[in-house]
Parts: structure tokens; sequence; C-alpha cells
């Protein structure tokens, strides 16, 4: 069956939900967040191992709804850790499917979505998208230098929500996004802050290395005690690395990565869940600054976003220390969904040519 308007299936694996919807042209059909306990995705030692676990889950949800996958016209999922790209849509192929399967630049629960997406599409003989990747790189040369020759520091951020907030924060300015210059900080599982230069993200703290830490990740650590550490023979490469990333943050201090249940704590009277709340905020709001002067102080916005931002505690923590560099929009959650959806219609309608990954 064949349907005139555009019916788009988007798919974002996060590293705590599969999130999914249908969008007809601009209009949301159907959205559903299935989220995924850190019991449920033990059983699987790589991020690849999700792959049958998370599209089956997709597939349901896709049953539920009784919509049948001949009436899409493209499938679009989120990007994952790929090379440096540009920003924009770009077209699934198999040299992408590829390097997200080997991982080369790292595990991503992100790398799932064009797999998803690439794998779908074929059976339906349409077309696959990925829209504002994981490793979206648009920083300027000076941003790249660590300060050891041996080591560079590379662009890994929440770039597709960053993007589509800071777009919607322009639009109610009544400017185009490049146009403007803001700081975006978005404070999901991972924490990116970035400098938006008229429509460019001219750095970036990765959010996989550097930077505040997050639910479970540790940010920047001090460098000395790290390498003792990897040298103590306390922990093997595998565990220090998830110790890291997946399991780092709030996790290390709390076991939980939800915020919510810190907070909880924090209210019952536990002193470290105070200060590691206060932490969070004050490491976020000293990155925006950082990245406030990397724009020269000329800031039209600040946006907070991401699921953190829901936290009234957290966002006025750092209103009250940056309000100073510019006026703050808080747009709590994410628009990665809709932004993918926006991504793929633009290509489908000839507003804007799919870019080739190569
Ligand atoms: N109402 C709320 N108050 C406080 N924290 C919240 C609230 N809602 C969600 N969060 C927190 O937001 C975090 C998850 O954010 P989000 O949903 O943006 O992450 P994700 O999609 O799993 O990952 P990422 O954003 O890194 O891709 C969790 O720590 C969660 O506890
Ligand atoms: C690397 C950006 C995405 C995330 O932190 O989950």
């Amino acid at each position: 069956m064949s349907c005139s308007k555009n019916r788009i299936l988007a798919i974002n694996p996060g590293a705590t939900s599969t999130k999914i919807a249908i969008y007809e042209e601009e209009t949301l059909l159907f959205k559903k967040i299935v989220e995924h306990s850190v019991k449920d995705l033990k059983e699987f030692s790589s991020i690849f191992g999700q792959y049958e676990y998370r599209l089956n889950l997709v597939l349901e949800a896709l049953k539920e709804e009784s919509t049948e996958l001949n009436t899409l016209t493209a499938i679009v999922g989120r990007g994952g850790l790929l090379k440096p790209l540009l920003g924009g849509t770009y077209g699934v192929n198999e040299k992408m499917v590829d390097d997200l399967k080997r991982a080369e630049q790292g595990e991503h629960a992100s790398n799932l979505g064009a797999v998803m997406a690439w794998n779908l599409a074929n059976q339906l003989n349409i077309p696959a998208f990925i829209v504002d990747p994981v490793s979206v790189d648009e920083m300027e040369p000076v941003a790249r230098i660590s300060g050891l020759s041996d080591l560079r520091r590379i662009s890994l951020s929440h770039a597709l929500n960053m993007k589509a907030v800071a777009r919607k924060v322009a639009k109610e300015m009544d400017k185009k996004y490049e146009e403007v210059n803001f700081v975006v900080a978005h404070l999901g599982t991972g924490v990116s802050v970035t400098p938006h230069k008229k429509g460019k993200m001219i750095d970036v703290n990765n959010a996989m290395a550097e930077g505040p830490f997050s639910p479970d990740r540790c940010g920047g650590l001090p460098a000395d005690q790290l390498v003792k550490l990897c040298f103590s023979g306390k922990y093997t490469y595998e565990e220090l690395k998830e110790k890291l990333i997946r399991k780092g943050g709030l996790y290390s201090y709390f076991g939980t990565m939800d915020v919510r249940e810190v907070e909880a704590l924090a209210e019952k009277g536990n002193e470290e869940a105070n200060i590691v709340l206060d932490a969070l905020a004050y490491q976020v709001a000293k990155e925006i600054g950082a990245m406030a002067a990397v724009l020269m102080g000329e800031v039209d916005r600040i946006i907070l976003t991401g699921g953190i931002a829901y936290s009234q505690r957290i966002v006025n923590d750092i209103i009250k220390r940056v309000k100073f560099i510019a006026p703050i929009e808080v747009v709590a959650g994410e628009k990665e969904l809709q932004s993918l959806a926006l991504g793929a219609l633009r290509v489908i309608r000839g507003e804007e040519e799919a870019s080739l990954y190569s």
C-alpha cells in the first residue's frame, strides 16, 4: 500500500532508551519510548550485541500501532560515532554501516540507529538516512590542540539535539541559526557543552571523555592520578574503560544514573548526594563560561537542554552562575526524533541534498 504523504520512521537508540516515532510530513503520528534498565542491558557484552533486542522492540511497537511498514517513505536513524563530519543529513550506505559495526571511533548506542534504518529500509526498498551524528565535527583548528603532541582533541557530542534546539530558539528570535551565537549545554546521560558560532559548533567538550561529569561518565579527570590508576593493576583496560564511560559520574558515587534518585537522596539529608549534585551544576556552569570565552563573550543565548534540564535544582544552580553572560533558555528533554524526521523530509522534498558518507 502506498501513501501520498511522506511517512518517516525515526529511530533513536540512546544509552538508556530506544525512542521511535512516525511522522507524516511534520505531524507526529506515533511515538514510543522504551526505557532500558542497567539490568536489561547487562547481558549484552557489546553495543552490537543489543541489535536484535532493540530491533525487535521497534518492530513490536510498530505492530502494536498497526503500522504497516510498506506505508513508509524513508527511515532515519540517529547517526553514531562515525568519522568526523560536517552537520546535515547523510544517506546511509554500506561504508557507513561497516564503520559503525567495527565501532572504529568507539562504542555508542547511537551506532545502532543507522544500521537498523539501513536493514529495514533495504527490505522495503526505500532510502535510509542519518542526521547530525554524534561525530559532527565543526571545530576550529585551535580547538583541536590538546597540549600533548601525541593526542588531539576530537568532537563527539549530542549534535542532533543541540542543533535542533538551537534552530528552534533562533527561530523564536526571528533569526536564522546561521545568524546567531549560542552556548548550548545538552544535559542527558552524557553532557555536551558547545559554542555555536553562526551555525557551526566550533568547539565542544568530547562528551565521552572531557568536560563536566554526567550521570554515567566521569568527564575530565586529574591526568596524573588517572595514569597511576591505569598502572595500579587494580583494573583491566576494559574494566577501567567501563568505569570511566558507563559507570562513571553519578553512577560511580550512587550506583544510579537517575538524577531524580540522587535528588531524592539529597532531600533525605544525604550530604554526599548534595555536594555531588552541586558539583554537576558547578562543572556545567564552568564549561559554559569557557565556551562563552571561545565566543569572545558574544553570546546571544545560553540554552540548557536534555533530560536533566527538567531538574529545577540543577537548572537554577547553573543559571545563578552563568546569567551574567547572556539570557538563558531552558528547552528540557530533547527534539531528536522530530529533528531526525525533519532532516529526512528536507532531502525527500529536494530542499537539501543528502551528503555522501565516504
Ligand atoms: N524530571 C527530571 N528531573 C531530574 N532529572 C531528570 C528528569 N527527567 C529526566 N532526568 C534525568 O535526565 C537524564 C537522562 O537524560 P536524557 O533522557 O536526555 O538522556 P538519554 O537520552 O538517556 O542520553 P543522552 O541524552 O546522553 O543521549 C537522567 O539522569 C534522568 O534521571
Ligand atoms: C557522545 C555524545 C552522545 C552521548 O554522550 O551519549
